[in-house]
């Protein structure tokens, strides 16, 4: 931690200036911190003519909760270095990182500001045409160019070094997999629910199925992934879709990353049971949010299979039917790690406002009893699926 110290507005403001060649010398500049993720903070650096970049700084510790959880620094390299990986790949998916230093854990970034963040947009029933398709194409490309299928396998053990990642895995690891399904002090979730959790606790089934989860997650170097895509870490705009925050990025199972993504949608499709504004209203964001996870699944899919026909440098993995045996297990894992997600984010440390934001107590209650059972049959069906059809007629039949 040599010269590394916590900026304030006016620390990161001269950073900026002194540091980079962003701005010209005689630009009039502000800044303020903004951040409200659970881990660092982001400060916006603007000109009098409102061109603005984005400093985001790792503390030595969660946001979150404070000092008493100490946090490496080294998330901000890390972070910075998948978005230059995944940028590298998917240029109009990434946002661009301006700058990098380690040392201070600085990271600029492209100001997204014209753009939205995903939940809200969600939150508040906007659909986005675009969505699936972009987010199938980043997840596909990316995780393609990183796996074995495409790299050598000197190359890609080198890469696997470089982004090992063990505090925030240790973090994914307790939260996704441990915490929920036991007593645990870090656990949140209301007095209304305790039936349910204590019925969960005692599921041996259930927990047999998430520590299969578990060790793929541990133990399952296929390629980078974004390590922690939920809707909070996705910008909107009509046409297009930023990925942003990719700090918990390692080699990891290629389903986790799919999971998340669709755990995200789904913990919005059971929050607009309370927040939509009329049945109709439900119906369509309903019927849009299914869409969109079938759309993502099966072009995630098709991208696979073609890069892997096209692109496959491996002799073993060009044998006919390898790359379809590989992916359906993916989209397996996917379902399994969406289903850990739904159960996390409902009852474990960190919840998202889809459905915290819902401000009757009752209506809230309900729509975290469903994302339980939604999360606890996902877990224990999907790996019984043989085809992201049956995936598909799953959710469809746990959903009506
Ligand atoms: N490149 C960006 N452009 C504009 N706003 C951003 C950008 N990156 C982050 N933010 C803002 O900062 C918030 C927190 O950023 P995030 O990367 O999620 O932080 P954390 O790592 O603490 O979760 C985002 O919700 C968004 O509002
Ligand atoms: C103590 S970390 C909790 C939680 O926060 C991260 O999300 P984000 O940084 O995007 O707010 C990640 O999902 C972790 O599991």
């Amino acid at each position: 931690m040599t010269n590394y110290t916590t900026l304030d507005n006016a620390q990161a403001l001269e950073y900026v200036k002194t540091q980079t060649q962003l701005f010209s010398d005689d630009a009039n500049l502000t800044c303020y911190e903004f951040g409200d993720g659970n881990l660092n903070l982001v400060f916006r650096v603007a000109d009098q003519h409102h061109n603005s970049v984005i400093l985001k700084q790792a503390l030595p510790y969660a946001r979150c909760v404070g000092e008493s959880w100490p946090l490496t620094l080294d998330r901000a390299r890390i972070e910075a270095s998948v978005l230059i990986k995944h940028g590298t790949i998917c240029p109009d998916t990434t946002v661009k990182v301006l700058h990098q230093n380690n040392e201070l854990a600085v990271t600029i970034l492209e100001d997204l500001g014209h753009m939205q963040i995903l939940r809200s947009e969600l939150c508040e029933g906007r659909k986005f045409d675009h969505l699936a398709s972009n987010i199938a194409n980043y997840l596909a490309h990316t995780s393609f160019f990183s796996s074995d299928f495409y790299l050598d396998a000197q190359e890609k053990k080198a890469l696997v070094q470089e982004f090992t990642n063990p505090e925030l895995c240790a973090i994914t690891e307790d939260l996704f997999f441990d915490d929920p399904y036991r007593v645990c002090s870090r656990n949140n979730f209301a007095h209304g629910l305790s039936e349910q959790v204590t019925k969960l606790h005692h599921n041996n089934a259930l927990k047999l199925a998430v520590a299969k989860l578990k060790s793929k997650f541990l133990s399952a170097p296929q390629a980078l992934l974004h390590g922690d895509i939920h809707t909070g870490s996705i910008f909107v705009d009509d046409k297009h879709a930023k990925v942003i925050d990719p700090e918990f990025g390692f080699f990891g199972p290629i389903g986790f990353d799919l999971g998340s993504f669709i755990g995200n949608l789904l913990l919005n499709y059971c929050a607009q049971n309370a927040r939509a504004k009329s049945l109709p209203q439900r119906r369509d964001i309903h019927a849009y949010l299914l869409k969109c996870i079938q759309t993502c699944t099966s072009e995630f899919e098709q991208i696979w299979l073609t890069l892997a026909q096209t692109h496959t440098k491996d002799l073993s993995f060009q044998t006919k039917g390898y790359a379809e045996y590989f992916v359906k297990q993916v989209l397996r894992d996917a379902f399994g790690f969406c289903g850990t997600e739904l159960i996390r984010r409902t009852i474990g440390l960190a919840h998202v406002a889809d459905i915290d934001g819902i401000e009757d107590e009752h209506a809230r209650l309900n729509v975290q009893s469903q994302a339980l059972q939604l999360g606890e049959q996902l877990i224990l069906q999907a790996p019984h699926c043989k085809s992201k059809e049956d995936l598909s007629q799953l959710l469809l039949s746990l959903l009506l």
